[in-house]
């Protein structure tokens, strides 16, 4: 990782991932004690995308290690949409699988929302079910999405004050951008999202206090957008291919050029990703909790 100055500290996503997933092993090794089954989480992923294959790989891993069982399911890229649709069925009806996960991106021909909207809510630990984001709109209780759970696991690990304060999500998605704005909403942030087609962006992301890229632009926030002393959390995670075979993970922020202005900042690797990972694991677990009536 590039030299950090002494007025920026990161904020690692890494060492928290780690600790998070320390406690969920404890917890469902005492529930196994006790007799109850493991947690189970099926992700489906469909084609050959390499990032995704890696990821899914991962989830998989963490899945085992943590003591859950995995009931991942690849399929190949020309699969249609009722195989996956009668798959989402008979895992909704499988009472060993307390968390349902469709990978995304999926291939073109597929239609992503379609197959959301079939999952279980209460096995949804992507948080993507209509019914969990209108949870999160009204400020209740329930399945919340990974990546933006995470950012919000982080800030709060490091105590930092959120009430009053101007916060930006750069990016509108619904897998990022909309639930997060919606999470710092609720903890009494000033919010605005901004994306592709805000005008005077600059003049935007300056007034944030705390500034979330999420926009799938490699080291697209530089120093001149950013408020000295903010709070920058980088979502991004771009491939950069270098030539010769090698290639470098970057985020959305340009994080050495970004560092001095910021009071704490997120690294890629490192920072939001292995969040995500265990805001997964963690959703698994208070989805057999509530399942189960523990
Ligand atoms: N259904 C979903 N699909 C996708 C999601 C998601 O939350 N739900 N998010 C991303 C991919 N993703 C999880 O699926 C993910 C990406 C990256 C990481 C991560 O830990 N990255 C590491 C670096 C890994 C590397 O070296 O390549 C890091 O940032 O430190 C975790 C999860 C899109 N699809």
């Amino acid at each position: 990782m590039t030299a950090v100055p002494p007025s920026c500290q990161i904020l690692d996503g890494k060492a928290l991932a780690q600790k998070m997933q320390g406690e969920l092993k404890q917890e469902i090794a005492q529930l196994v004690a006790q007799g109850h089954r493991s947690p189970g989480l099926a992700v489906l992923m469909v084609g050959d995308n390499p990032a995704s294959a890696v990821y899914v790989r991962n989830k998989e891993k963490a899945c085992e290690k943590l003591g859950m069982v995995s009931f991942g399911k690849h399929f190949p890229v020309d699969t249609d949409q009722e195989t996956l649709t009668a798959a989402i069925a008979s895992l909704n009806e499988d009472e060993r699988v307390d968390g349902i996960l469709v990978q995304l991106p999926l291939p073109d021909h597929l239609d992503a929302v379609k197959l959301l909207h079939t999952i279980d809510p209460g096995k949804d630990v992507d948080g993507l079910h209509p019914v969990n984001l209108g949870h999160l709109v009204r400020g209740e209780d329930g399945l919340r999405s990974c990546t933006p759970a995470g950012v919000m696991a982080l800030l709060a690990e490091y105590d930092l004050e959120l009430t009053g304060k101007n916060a930006v999500v750069l990016g509108r998605s619904i897998l990022v951008g909309k639930p997060l704005a919606l999470m710092l909403l609720e903890k009494n942030c000033t919010v605005t999202i901004a994306h592709s087609r805000t005008q005077n962006l600059a003049d935007i992301t300056r007034q944030a206090d705390i500034l979330v890229a999420a926009i799938g632009k490699p080291e697209f926030v530089t120093a001149d957008m950013v408020k000295p002393g903010a709070i920058v959390v980088d979502v991004g995670i771009n491939r950069l291919e270098l030539g010769e075979g090698k290639s470098k993970l970057v985020g959305d922020v340009d994080f050495a050029g970004v560092a001095p202005m910021a009071s704490y900042l997120t690294p890629v690797p490192g920072g939001i990703g292995p969040m995500t990972v265990t805001l997964l694991l963690a959703n698994t677990v208070a989805s057999y909790r509530q399942r189960l009536g523990l």
